[in-house]
């Protein structure tokens, strides 16, 4: 058996990038950027005016003058209109190009318009006054979103703004997800009294949904031949097997060894971790990668978060590094010398702290207690006893803000 920072090393070891793909701008919200998206203009463009009112010559109030000859009136989106001398001035709007001659906006509210002339009431206005100054959020050329980042609402704006109707994304790999086990039937069926529904592929399929990566189902019976020609085929047609159940002691456990038969290399199988122990991984020779997890939901939840989401965020290269923290709300016990993946609820403190409360159900088999559960908590094998306030690291399953 070996540790969890071992299982996470060889997995992250695999980790590849797949490809590059163009996607049009209203299907790339939740993908990943694959290059630097740069400012194709100036922005602004140009130095854009920011309150509703009029555009003077700085100069003019220095040297006294108050009343301005009201000479013309600029929409957004008109050609400037330039001041026809020092002591004109134009109404101009949100939104508008100031014009070269002009220099300084004073809005409505600071003046008084009568007989086709503004009078400035305002006592102090500063040169250069309520003006987006072109260029001074980003230069023409200059990196607007970095590649990797993901692509959310503000950076479609963004995109959208520079003329970008398509962005080149990181392909996802292609996942079909395997369920194996005579006991399963699909979600549509009655079981009979001694059956279940085959709830794990959809969860997994449901997870990796918020990654855009939309996976493949298949139901393979317990029959050696059987799981050794859907296997067959599947490292042909996809980037990544992912297994739900059939890797532990039992009689009809047929997944490791039809592996091992079918060539693909086994790189671990059996995790000192709770749950989730039977864990198997490796990777074929064509590259196909396979993630045999436990059947128990739990275990294949808390793997798929633990190890497989973190696999995949490294081969698309979003935040690889970012850790999650918490505290224990309250003290907490486990004896085993496994590493412990406790479920827990998480709340935020008045002191911004994220609060972990154990939520820790009926074991692995409880997948109803994760609908209420945020979060596992990895508890270091060294210990038993884990005390509240202790800080550890948490892996989400559940936004928690
Ligand atoms: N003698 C031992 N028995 C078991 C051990 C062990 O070390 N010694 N490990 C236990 C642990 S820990 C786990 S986890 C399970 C994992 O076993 P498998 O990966 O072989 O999983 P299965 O036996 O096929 O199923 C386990 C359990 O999960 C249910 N299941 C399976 N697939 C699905 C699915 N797609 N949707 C919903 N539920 C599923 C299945 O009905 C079983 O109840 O082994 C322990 N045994
Ligand atoms: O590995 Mo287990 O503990 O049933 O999930
Ligand atoms: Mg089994």
């Amino acid at each position: 058996m070996i540790r969890v920072e071992e299982a996470e090393a060889l997995i992250q070891a695999q980790a590849r990038n797949y490809r590059i793909e163009r996607v049009p701008l209203d299907q790339a919200l939740g993908r990943v950027l694959a290059i630097d998206l740069k400012a194709d203009r100036d922005l602004p463009p140009f130095n854009r005016v920011a309150m509703d009112g009029i555009a003077i010559k700085y100069a003019a109030f220095e040297n006294g003058l108050r009343s301005f000859s009201i000479d013309g009136t600029q929409a957004a989106g008109d050609k400037p209109l330039e001041l026809p001398g020092t002591e004109s001035c134009i109404e101009i709007m949100t939104g508008a190009a100031l014009p070269a001659s002009a220099d300084t906006v004073v809005r409505y509210e600071d003046l008084e318009i009568a007989g086709g002339k503004a009078t400035v009431l305002a006592e102090e206005i500063v040169r250069g006054q309520n003006l987006h100054v072109q260029g001074k959020d980003k230069k023409e050329g200059e990196v607007v979103a970095p590649a990797n980042k993901l692509i959310d609402a503000a950076l479609v704006g963004l995109a959208a703004s520079v003329g970008a109707t398509e962005l080149r994304v990181k392909t996802l790999p292609k996942v079909v997800i395997i369920s194996t086990g005579d006991e399963l039937v699909d979600i549509d069926q009655q079981p009979l009294p001694y059956q279940i529904r085959r709830s794990n592929s959809y969860t997994i399929q449901a997870a990796l949904q918020k990654y855009k990566l939309h996976a493949d189902l298949l139901h393979i019976p317990d029959e050696v031949t059987a799981i050794r020609e859907r296997l067959t085929q599947c490292l042909e047609q996809y980037d990544v097997i992912i297994l739900s159940g059939g890797i532990s002691m039992g009689k009809f456990d047929y997944i490791p060894q039809v592996l091992e038969e079918l060539l693909v290399k086994k790189h671990f199988h059996k995790v000192q971790q709770r749950p989730g122990k039977p864990f198997w991984f490796g990777k074929h020779a064509n590259g196909v990668v396979v993630f045999a997890l436990p059947g128990n939901p739990v275990s294949t939840f808390m793997c798929l978060h633990r190890y497989f989401v973190p696999w995949l965020k490294a081969c698309i290269g979003l935040d690889v590094d970012s850790k999650v923290y918490a505290s224990l709300s309250r003290d907490f016990n486990f004896i085993p010398s496994l590493q412990y993946f406790l479920q827990v609820s998480i709340s935020i403190s008045a002191t911004g702290q994220l609060l972990a409360t154990p939520f820790e159900g009926n074991g692995s088999g409880d997948f109803a207690n994760l609908v209420e559960a945020d979060a596992f908590m990895e508890l270091p094998l060294e210990k038993t006893t884990f005390k509240a306030g202790e800080v550890y690291r948490i892996w989400p399953f559940k936004p928690l803000f």
